[in-house]
């Protein structure tokens, strides 16, 4: 039997949310509205903020109102069965949690990297744990298990220290690495630049190297000697760009699943597949690291059909199930959610998060059920159409 993703909606009238008071949003306006408030002003510019004057952003966002599903009737899509397959994971729904550095200083307590990894246990949806997380990569893995979980490298520039990571992602049990590409230096923010409060921030996502014996062995100061130097390491572990030359030498690092993530042209995602690497990740980042650039679900069919059958998970401007919808129908794997679970996070710790995945995957599966298409097979880039007229 597969879960009725759909049932959130019968929960609510029924009760299920009671007792929570102010009740948590059911629309993603008001789950940002309400979050902008929550979060101290600086970790919102920061989170919510982008590239530029974040056009970028908001037509990653606005590409999803250009293209609109056609319903089937008489279709009788009873049960649905929203699973897919990757990597010889059977994953109960189409969507997974975004890498997000720093999200643990959403959550009240500043530990939301566990909270997120929560989240995933008690819905299955896998986490892609961000490098920069605020409690050790074996912390988060221990609370997500069994969930299948992830591990996003940002690639230091010393190699040794790069393959300590990895193996600790080994062994704490992630399934798939995902080597981010697009942000070996961070693009122009002027949302961080007016706080400036940014290099403070990312004082607090270091676990990973403070803990890391190969990274210790390489300062002359430990950061118990000498806290200030986090600012410091920030020059070892961030600015390193990889090239194509890289490649081998990344694959030959792991056998677990590897994916390239920031693959937004054909060419690299051809070029990729080449390489033998067993994914891509088509993202801009959510808009905050170039602008001007086109929205991420306006270069997905062109990446899919480069990527020749390789999984292409994708992100960028989901907001609702309707978005996941179309970009699955589009041909991505499965579908990530970003910024919507930083602010259930803040507003509610791992609860917010659940509530947040469960009102995307309701409406998801409320909508394959009116529309009639009972599995994800049976969105098609052929059941979509774009918009002709309206706002
Ligand atoms: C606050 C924040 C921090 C992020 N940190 C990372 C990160 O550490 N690693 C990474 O690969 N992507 C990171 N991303 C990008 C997300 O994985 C994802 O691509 C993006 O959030 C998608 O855009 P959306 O949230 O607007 O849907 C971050 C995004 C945000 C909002
Ligand atoms: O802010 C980001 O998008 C991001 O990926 C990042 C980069 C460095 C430190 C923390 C987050």
């Amino acid at each position: 039997m597969n879960p009725r993703f759909g049932d959130y909606q019968n929960d609510i009238y029924s009760g299920g949310l009671h007792g929570r008071v102010p009740p948590l949003p059911m629309a993603f306006a008001e789950l940002e509205a309400r979050a902008e408030a929550a979060l101290p002003p600086s970790i919102w510019s920061y989170v919510a903020g982008g590239a530029g004057d974040e056009h970028t952003q908001r037509a990653n966002v606005a590409a999803f109102r250009r293209w609109g599903l056609l319903p089937r009737m008489l279709a009788g899509a009873v049960e649905r069965d929203l699973h897919v397959d990757l990597y010889g994971m059977r994953l109960p729904t189409p969507i997974f949690l975004a890498p997000i550095g720093v999200v643990g200083l959403c959550a009240q307590d500043g530990h939301g990297d566990l909270a997120t990894a929560r989240a995933a246990a008690r819905t299955g949806v896998p986490m892609i744990a961000s490098t920069f997380s605020v409690d050790p990569l074996e912390d988060v893995a221990g609370e997500l298990a069994p969930a299948p979980g992830f591990f996003q490298l940002y690639t230091p520039a010393d190699r040794d220290v790069a393959e300590s990571l990895i193996h600790r992602a080994e062994a704490a049990g992630f399934r798939a690495l995902v080597v981010t590409l697009d942000t070996w230096v961070t693009g122009w923010r002027p949302r961080d630049l007016s706080t400036a409060n940014f290099p403070q921030l990312r004082g607090h996502c270091l676990a990973n190297y403070t803990t890391d014996p190969v990274f210790r062995s390489r300062l002359a100061h430990t950061p118990e000697d000498d806290p200030q130097a986090a600012t410091a390491y920030w020059a070892r572990i961030f600015g390193n760009p990889l090239t194509w030359d890289d490649l081998p030498w990344l694959r030959s690092t792991t056998d677990l699943p590897l994916l390239l993530k920031g693959i937004c042209h054909p060419d690299d995602a051809r070029r990729a597949a080449d390489a033998g690497i067993d994914g891509v990740y088509c993202s801009n980042h959510g808009g905050r690291q170039a602008n001007g650039g086109l929205p991420a679900l306006d270069v997905l069919p062109e990446v899919v059909e480069a990527a020749g059958g390789l999984p292409v998970l994708f992100d960028s401007g989901v907001r609702s199930g309707a978005d996941v919808v179309k970009a699955l129908a589009f041909g991505a794997t499965a579908v990530g959610i970003g910024r919507p679970y930083a602010y259930g996070l803040a507003l509610g710790g791992a609860d917010g998060i659940v509530h947040v995945l469960r009102t995307i995957l309701a409406e998801a599966d409320l909508i394959m059920a009116v529309d009639g298409y009972p599995t994800v097979a049976d969105l098609t880039p052929e059941t979509l159409r774009p918009v002709v007229s309206g706002s």
